[in-house]
């Protein structure tokens, strides 16, 4: 067999000094571009620089991009029979996905009719035969999808393992393993037990890896369904719902480039999920043309900071909200509170009304926010709008007094517009009633000259100093901090969110607002706001021309033509506000609010859901659910469901089984592929001496397993849980048990599951989601809240 082996790998190794014999002819012509595009900077002229500079970047790229491709460049090979109607696609491959009637012997043997290799990007031989095909294209498929129960054309599955140039190993599956098929006369050998488990035992680093060699078939389904519509996931812990979003961003790239570049969304929970998930794009071969942002870092200049304590969240993601806020952008206009009128006073006001407030811990990581007992520091908001109007006019002095002003206000702010477009309707009313109490309208009847004499009254009082001030501060361009900042002011909160808040939620939520730095929720009450405000028009600036737009070049590696660099420019100009597609991953985590501005990103585009309802940290579901509806309009749904867990062995996950069955009763989990063997541990510890027993813990698993152990606590505990793990080095992290959402360790220590499940209303579904994140060894450490038996297996653990 060995013999077999080293052959089979040689037939690999010489496939792949073939392709990079072709990849190297590909750098040459990149090579070659640049050089022209250097002599054509010898000219001189602007235009021949610009495009000099144009051509470098392009060519560039191409280096770049073929220069990180060697690494694991070749994974993947199928043996294919001949197909139905033996008609061949334009990557060269037989499009027939099911085999001809006579494909297959009477005596159960069968010819090789074609051979595939898959990579990361598609290469095509000097007489456009395929030497690779790339993993997106429709050729390549049934690598993915072909099983023994439906094997298509597929004989043989291999998943080769390289290292840069080198091929290591090759781990074959047979789809018809009754089958006796020959390749130019010899018997196709099967080598190997599975490409799958080999990659779901290896060590787990702080970044994940890119799943191309060993996607299944109900992934794939996922990855390549047509982007029409909605597109909805769930699956429980582990089921790739992740992975499978990741590359279904790449593979819609891949289909229809100039739709989807730099156009496609991914909205991911944390900034910790963001920076795991970050490099497998740039894997697959996609950089730059996806945005992955954090939920509470959707908005540009205002990223989250801190959690807010449950009842607060619940109360900020709440659609109740959108009514709160309506009110304060209009109220606000009417300024704070007179003297001794306040109960709470504008503290943090500065914080929210100025362009600073998004400092906070740096590594991307959020602290739960501690509410400040005492006053941050003085109000800065401005003492109040002014309450009466002096100009002097057509030589007379004219005056509008506070309830007259106020009326105006109303007449103004009527109907739903955004606050900031009203000020020309508020500056017009102004002037209708100083016009009026001029009495200059009354002595002219001939209407022409009555308008004449009409506007130039206007145009005297809008250019008096005095009134150009008034205007300003009576009616000032209003920006979501501001409105947030005055919300901060518990007597003002309490006017705006009359019969929509009780008092105590008002307290809690102004409270919470005086403090410095945005939580996630503020986020999407900051960008509702934007909308509620609005933006008054500026001028809008002229466009150039692109030299970019003339380049061509090496058209076999990249299928469809990339964006240019005008039409980047015009998609970041708008990238704001519209993506042509928005993935949601942890869909069941957002709250309505965060829903509307997550749908505000994709008002007309397709979008793929994927989420875990049992794993939601909101408290009310249902209202989440409808929002999501609202979010996503009628557009119609396709749904997909994922049934495996790839992520824990089968004794971790049967105790995670248990808190599931308490948290959603009735629902089942995911089936888990592997079993170690090793049961989770369980440890008994006193409060006091909590840290020294996690830290030991934590040590422990270092030296069973090769990569990273997670220390998962209660919120409260997040940061005193870092200081036990100080001096363990890189590969152990604490988290808090809402940062733990889709990540995953080789080990992981979970800190008295009872103190996680009664933080929040959510809390058994947040230790759910705690148990599910260890891909070898889980310890379970319970203090005496746990109620732990003999063995010491906490009460909520138990069957
Ligand atoms: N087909 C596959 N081949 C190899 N590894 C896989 C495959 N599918 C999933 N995995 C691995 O399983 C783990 C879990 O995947 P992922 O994080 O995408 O799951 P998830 O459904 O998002 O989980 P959760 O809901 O807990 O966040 C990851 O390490 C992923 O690489």
């Amino acid at each position: 067999m060995a013999d077999v082996r080293d052959r089979e790998i040689s037939v690999e190794q010489d496939h792949l000094d073939q392709v990079y014999r072709r990849l190297e002819e590909k750098i040459h012509e990149a090579e070659f571009l640049m050089r022209d595009a250097a002599t054509r900077g010898q000219v001189g002229t602007p235009g021949a620089l610009a495009e000099r500079d144009a051509q470098v970047f392009r060519a560039g790229i191409h280096l770049n991009r073929l220069n990180s491709e060697f690494e694991d460049f070749l994974f993947g090979r199928i043996d294919l029979l001949l197909g139905k109607d033996g008609k061949k696609g334009a990557d060269g491959a037989y499009t027939s996905v099911e085999p001809a009637d006579d494909a297959v012997r009477e005596d159960n043997t069968a010819d090789i009719a074609e051979t595939l290799h898959i990579g990361r990007i598609g290469v095509l031989d000097a007489d456009y035969s395929p030497l690779v095909i790339d993993w997106r294209a429709p050729a390549a498929a049934p690598f993915y999808r072909s099983t023994p129960v439906d094997p298509g054309r597929v004989v043989r599955r291999r998943v080769i393992r390289s290292k840069g140039r080198k091929v290591l190993g090759v781990e074959d599956d047979l789809m018809r393993p009754e089958l006796t098929a020959y390749l130019n006369g010899e018997e196709l050998p099967a080598l190997g037990d599975g490409a799958l488990m080999a990659a779901l035992g290896q060590a787990r680093s702080h970044s994940m890896r890119d799943i191309v060699a060993s996607i299944q078939a109900e992934q794939d389904l996922v990855i390549r369904a047509p982007a029409a519509s909605v597109t909805y996931v769930e699956g429980g812990p582990g089921t790739g719902k992740t992975a499978v979003a990741l590359h279904r961003a790449a593979y819609l790239l891949y289909q229809d480039r100039r739709r989807y570049a730099g156009g496609i969304l991914i909205v991911s929970p944390t900034p910790l999920l963001v920076a795991y998930t970050e490099g497998v794009l740039p894997s697959l071969g996609e950089e730059g043309q996806v945005a992955i942002r954090a939920v509470g870092a959707l908005v540009d200049g205002a990223e989250a900071t801190v959690y807010d304590e449950p009842a607060v969240s619940r109360v900020k993601g709440s659609s109740r909200m959108l009514k709160v806020l309506r009110k304060a952008a209009r109220g606000v206009l009417e300024g704070p509170p007179r003297q001794g009128d306040a109960a709470g006073g504008a503290r943090g006001a500065g914080r929210a009304g100025g362009s600073g407030g998004s400092g906070g811990p740096g590594g991307g990581q959020l602290a739960f926010g501690e509410d400040p007992q005492e006053p941050a520091g003085p109000p800065t908001e401005p003492a109040g709008p002014p309450t009466r109007l002096r100009v002097v006019a057509f030589g007379r002095r004219l005056e509008l007094e506070a309830e007259e002003l106020g009326r105006i206000r109303r007449a103004a702010l009527g109907g739903t517009a955004p606050v900031n477009l009203l000020r020309p309707r508020a500056r017009k009313l102004l002037l209708d009633a100083l016009w009026a109490r001029s009495g200059a309208a009354s002595r002219h009847n001939d209407p022409e000259l009555a308008a004449e004499l009409r506007s130039s009254f206007d145009e005297d009082v809008t250019s008096e100093d005095d009134f150009i001030a008034f205007l300003d501060a009576w009616w000032p361009e209003l920006t979501p901090r501001g409105v947030l900042a005055a919300m901060s002011d518990e007597k003002r909160l309490g006017r705006f969110a009359r019969r929509v808040l009780n008092p105590g939620e008002v307290r809690k939520v102004a409270r919470s607002l005086r403090r410095e730095g945005y939580s996630v929720h503020d986020i999407a009450l900051l960008d509702e706001l934007q909308t509620i405000l609005g933006t008054p028009a500026r001028p809008k600036k002229k466009r150039e021309l692109d030299p970019l737009d003339q380049l061509t070049g090496l058209d076999e590696l990249m299928p469809v033509r990339e964006e240019t660099q005008r039409e980047r420019a015009e998609r970041l100009a708008q990238e704001r506000v519209e993506y042509a597609h928005v993935i949601v991953d942890e869909a069941q985590d957002l709250t309505p609010m965060q829903w509307r501005m997550v749908g505000r990103r994709g008002r007309h585009a397709t979008w793929t859901v994927v989420g875990d309802p049992a794993q939601s940290s909101w408290s009310d579901p249902d209202e989440a659910a409808a929002a999501r509806d609202e979010a996503l309009g009628t557009r119609p749904r396709r749904r997909f469901e994922l049934t495996v867990n790839y992520r824990n062995p089968s004794e971790i996950a049967d105790l995670a089984a248990k808190v599931l069955a308490l948290a959603m009763p009735g629902t089942e989990s995911p089936k888990a592929v592997r079993s170690t063997g090793v049961q989770p541990r369980f440890a008994v510890v006193s409060d006091a001496g909590l840290g020294r027993t996690v830290r030991a813990e934590a040590a422990a698993l270092l030296d069973r397993v090769d990569g990273t152990v997670g220390v998962v606590v209660a919120m409260r505990r997040r940061e005193e849980a870092a200081r036990w793990l100080a001096d363990l080095g890189e590969r152990v992290v604490a988290l808090g048990s809402l940062e733990a959402k889709g990540l995953e360790y080789d080990a992981t220590v979970v800190v008295s599951p009872a103190e996680i499940a009664d933080e929040s209303p959510a809390g058994l579904r947040v230790l759910y989601v705690a148990l599910t994140r260890a891909t070898q060894q889980l310890t379970v450490v319970s203090g005496t809240a746990d109620v732990p038996n003999a063995d010491g297996v906490p009460d909520l653990l138990r069957d």
